[in-house]
């Protein structure tokens, strides 16, 4: 961003819409992967990103902060085996975003980047961080780990309106008519057009009641650091129609049965009830492999 020019690369297949990737995705991802793999040489890594550019500057360091839940830890994953664990990189969600922010000069759209760093065990997620670098003065890391709490936010218990959130880039008929029912259910009051996966569960966390995606277009990348972060806070992520989504290493990369995300003080299952089945037929899951 400094140097003015993102090093755009148009990743969507002919036809496909817009999907790019810059040199930040590239680099942030080398950073991510290396620095992991220089530490746990056995975990398996899946990343957005097939091109990176190296960047010589890894990260050996941890935060400290980590060891103050080691007494909550249960045993189950404290005896994880470095084989078992799969780390799902999103190494900059909400790229989309970064790219209309420096074209139109508008910064105020950086807030919703973030990067995504989830762990998953036995094919469900047990750690995510989500770390927003343009928050206020310096950024956070949101984080959390099973049965430990999160951790850089305090997440909301309620509200009185239901604040929908919704892609700002992907929109497409199958989006809309989901919304249209829940507005007919009073499950959204109002609906924002947000980017990034990541930044949709924040607002989440912070007091809108869902994020709704009926589509498919989105990642395993996407959804398994933020999954493991809000059901930690007591939230719920599944597909549209309430599925479980999977994580292991040889699983399918697409979210094809879409996002459905609630926040603690909402009825998931009275959203996915909500969203009329002929989205849902449209959205199967797909269990096959890569
Ligand atoms: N149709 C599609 N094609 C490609 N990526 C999609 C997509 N729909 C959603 N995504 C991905 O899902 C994430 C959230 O999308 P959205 O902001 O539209 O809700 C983005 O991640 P990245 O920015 O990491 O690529 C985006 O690329
Ligand atoms: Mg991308
Ligand atoms: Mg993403
Ligand atoms: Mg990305």
């Amino acid at each position: 961003m400094a140097g003015g020019d993102l090093k755009i690369i148009d990743k969507a297949e002919q036809g496909s819409g817009y999907d790019p990737q810059t040199e930040a995705d590239r680099r942030a991802q080398f950073c991510i992967v290396q620095s992991l793999q220089q530490r746990f040489k056995n975990i398996n890594i899946i990343g957005e990103e097939d091109d990176t550019t190296a960047c010589p500057e890894l990260e050996s360091g941890f935060s400290e902060d980590v060891l103050l839940t080691d007494r909550l830890l249960s045993n189950e994953l404290r005896e994880i085996k470095e084989s078992e664990v799969v780390v799902w990189v999103d190494p900059l969600d909400g790229t989309s975003e970064v790219a209309l922010a420096v074209k139109n000069k508008n910064l105020a759209l950086l807030e919703q980047v973030t990067v995504l760093i989830g762990v998953a065990y036995k094919g469900r997620p047990v750690a995510g961080i989500i770390h927003q670098p343009y928050h206020a003065d310096n950024g956070r890391t949101v984080w959390a780990i099973r049965g430990c709490g999160v951790h850089g936010l305090a997440p909301a218990t309620e509200n009185t309106k239901k604040i929908v959130v919704t892609t700002r880039s992907h929109l497409s008929e199958s989006v809309s008519s989901a919304l249209d029912a829940l507005k007919h259910q009073n499950l959204a009051d109002s609906v924002e057009k947000v980017g990034g996966a990541g930044f949709k569960v924040l607002k989440v966390l912070e007091g809108c009641a869902a994020y709704v995606f009926a589509s498919a277009g989105c990642k395993k990348w996407d959804t398994c650091a933020v999954e493991a972060v809000l059901s930690a806070a007591g939230g719920r992520l599944t597909d549209i129609s309430g599925r479980d989504i999977r994580y292991e290493p040889d699983v399918q990369v697409n979210n094809t049965g879409g996002v459905l995300a609630t926040a603690s003080w909402v009825a998931h299952q009275e959203y996915i009830n909500t969203i009329p089945q002929e989205i849902k037929n449209n959205l199967p899951e797909i269990v096959s492999k890569k």
